[in-house]
């Protein structure tokens, strides 16, 4: 009798993995254990690239970012439940930013998890994730991988591009089914992200509204960076001379020293402008608003481009919505000034250019200033240069001095070199985004860091070394969080914001094989950096800073709340 063919099988690990291949998944940014160790030795043996790092958080910033410099879900996979929840901040967080991301999990069986029998690391995992993210989904069939994997995919991708969890039960990896119909259910996603086109009375609309402008203004948000339609923004700034104002991480999209850049005439803008064209940036509380003294008393319309049309009026009434991807209502804008177009009065620009004169020049003061020890400025006066002379290099960067006096301070000239903070002003994205900004661009990164920020993601310095990624960090040491100066009234502790004095940080890269270096005078950092990023090797620069130098919560102080009561 025929011997029956032996029936060739795949199961659940395999599917996973061919699932992510089939739809261009390179990279697997994670932390291996139960249930997922496997998982992530098979993905690396079938080419993937997997990186491990020492705490989920990191790794899922590293996916976001990934996500965010690739317009590809960056793809995060964890364990169960405490693996899951230190995932979460970076799922959450990057889906506050608009990054796409996919957060996988090894999960609980079903079954005890529902009758709550105690199984190990048993939660709800699918049910804490959904509200903290774009969309969430489990997959309890082998043959469903296919269908899960995609839409998880499309869910982070399409639209406003989120933070997507998939949740994935330990007993799934070992479920087998024959290997055809395994491939026949995987899925290729298609136009995950399709164009959505502005609607022509739309954009008859908000021209309309741009030609009746006197002091036109356009904001550039991260939603633009994203976009990567940077030849039809810069068309549209270029051929239009209205003057643009990038958000921290719009920056570069146009080069920082740009004609038409206004970032260092920002209040005057804000304050004085009559029309408002905001690209890929939400009127939130980095942008006051949109209202209060923030934006002056002149009555102001605004034009919003944006993907999503429930953010349309979302602070103030939008007079012209534009509802679409930000490269096609872009390209339409630039149609319609192609004809009839007036470029805005010379005054407008005139007083811009009278107004960032004045902030250069006083700013130059104090980067020349050559003080030691170092303050923020002379300090990154240093940087400012390095960035000059290496464009292409990509800076990280957080902290609260450190990140709200360099946003100002270090000119950026290409798009998506800067990586920071972001809409929530999380401290701790600073290694995780190093890694993935290394790994997904093989280009030098610049990560400056507040020693307080840095502490968040710093055994990441041993992924960094463990990889050899061509990654220098600078951490701004001045002793604490804001200051190093705080003190315990009692006399009994430290002071609450204030760390061991006089630490090297330095030391840290080296135990694990990269370089370190001390430095108390801009040349010297200068100098470190120079010589780091020419030889691409994992680099820790311990900046010696004024302890003293720092502002409370550097320029946000005025959202702490403030005690009126004075105990006896
Ligand atoms: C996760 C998290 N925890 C705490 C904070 C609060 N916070 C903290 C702790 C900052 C660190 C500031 O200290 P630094 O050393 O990083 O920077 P500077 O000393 O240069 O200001 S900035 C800031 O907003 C935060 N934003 N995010
Ligand atoms: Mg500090």
């Amino acid at each position: 009798a025929a011997v029956e063919a032996e029936q060739e099988l795949t199961d659940g690990f395999h599917l996973v993995i061919d699932a992510l291949k089939l739809n261009g998944i390179e990279t697997i940014y994670g932390v291996p254990g139960i249930p997922i160790t496997d998982l992530g030795r098979m993905a690396q043996a079938e080419g993937i690239r997997v990186v491990s790092f020492r705490h989920e958080q990191n790794a899922g910033n590293a996916a976001a970012i990934a996500g965010f410099l690739t317009k590809k879900p960056g793809v995060c996979l964890t364990v169960s439940a405490p693996g899951f929840l230190n995932g979460l901040t970076a799922l959450a967080n990057a889906t506050t930013n608009c990054f796409p991301m996919i957060l996988i999990s090894g999960s609980s069986e079903r079954e005890i998890v529902d009758l709550q029998q105690g199984d190990y690391e048993e939660m709800d995992q699918l049910a804490i994730a959904k509200p903290l993210c774009k969309a969430a989904f489990r997959v309890l069939h082998a043959a469903d991988i296919g269908i899960g994997v995609a839409r998880a995919i499309r869910a982070a991708v399409s639209g406003r591009p989120g933070g997507v969890y998939l949740d994935l039960p330990a007993k799934l990896f070992s479920q087998v089914m024959d290997a055809a119909e395994g491939e026949k259910s995987l899925v290729k996603v298609i136009d995950a992200a399709p164009e959505q086109l502005p609607s022509p009375a739309a954009i008859k609309r908000a021209l309309d509204v741009l030609k009746s402008a006197k002091k036109p203004l356009i904001i550039l948000g991260k939603g633009a960076a994203y976009a990567q339609a940077d030849e039809e923004i810069r068309s549209l700034i270029e051929t239009s001379g209205i003057p643009f104002l990038p958000m921290s991480m719009a920056k570069g999209i146009l080069p920082d020293t740009h004609p038409l850049s206004a970032g260092a005439a920002r209040s005057t803008v804000l304050k004085d402008s009559d029309v408002v064209l905001l690209i890929g940036a939400r009127l939130n509380w980095l942008l006051s608003h949109g209202k209060g003294k923030t934006w002056g008393d002149a009555p102001k319309k605004f034009i919003q481009v944006d993907i999503e049309p429930k953010e349309m009026d979302s602070n103030v009434e939008i007079a012209a919505p534009l509802v679409g991807d930000i490269g096609s209502v872009v390209a339409a804008l630039n149609q319609g000034i192609k004809s009839g177009w007036q470029a805005p009065p010379s005054e407008w620009t005139e007083a811009i250019n009278a107004r960032k004169e004045v902030n250069i020049s006083k700013m130059a003061q104090r980067l020349l200033k050559n003080s030691s020890p170092m303050d923020f400025h002379s300090a990154l006066g240093a940087l400012k240069q390095v960035i000059k002379e290496r464009p292409d290099a990509i800076l990280v960067n957080e902290g609260a001095n450190t990140l709200d006096l360099a946003r100002g301070v270090i000119d950026m000239y290409q798009p998506r070199k800067r990586l920071d903070v972001g809409t929530w002003g999380v401290m701790g994205i600073g290694m995780g985004f190093a890694v993935g900004a290394a790994v997904e661009t093989g280009k030098p990164v610049l990560a400056v860091e507040g020693d307080s920020a840095f502490g968040f993601s710093g055994m990441e310095v041993e992924t960094i070394c463990r990889y050899n990624l061509p990654v220098t960090v600078v951490i701004f040491n001045n002793n604490g969080i804001y200051r190093g100066t705080d003190t315990d009234p009692t006399g009994r502790d430290p002071g609450t914001t204030v760390f061991v004095p006089d630490s090297r940080y330095d030391k840290m890269m080296e135990a694990f094989g990269g370089v370190g270096y001390h430095v108390t005078t801009p040349d010297e950092l200068k100098r470190a950096v120079d010589e780091a990023m020419d030889s691409g090797k994992p680099t820790l620069i311990n900046a010696v800073i004024d302890p003293a130098a720092g502002s409370e919560s550097g320029n946000i102080g005025s959202l702490n709340p403030q005690s009126v009561v004075k105990k006896k």
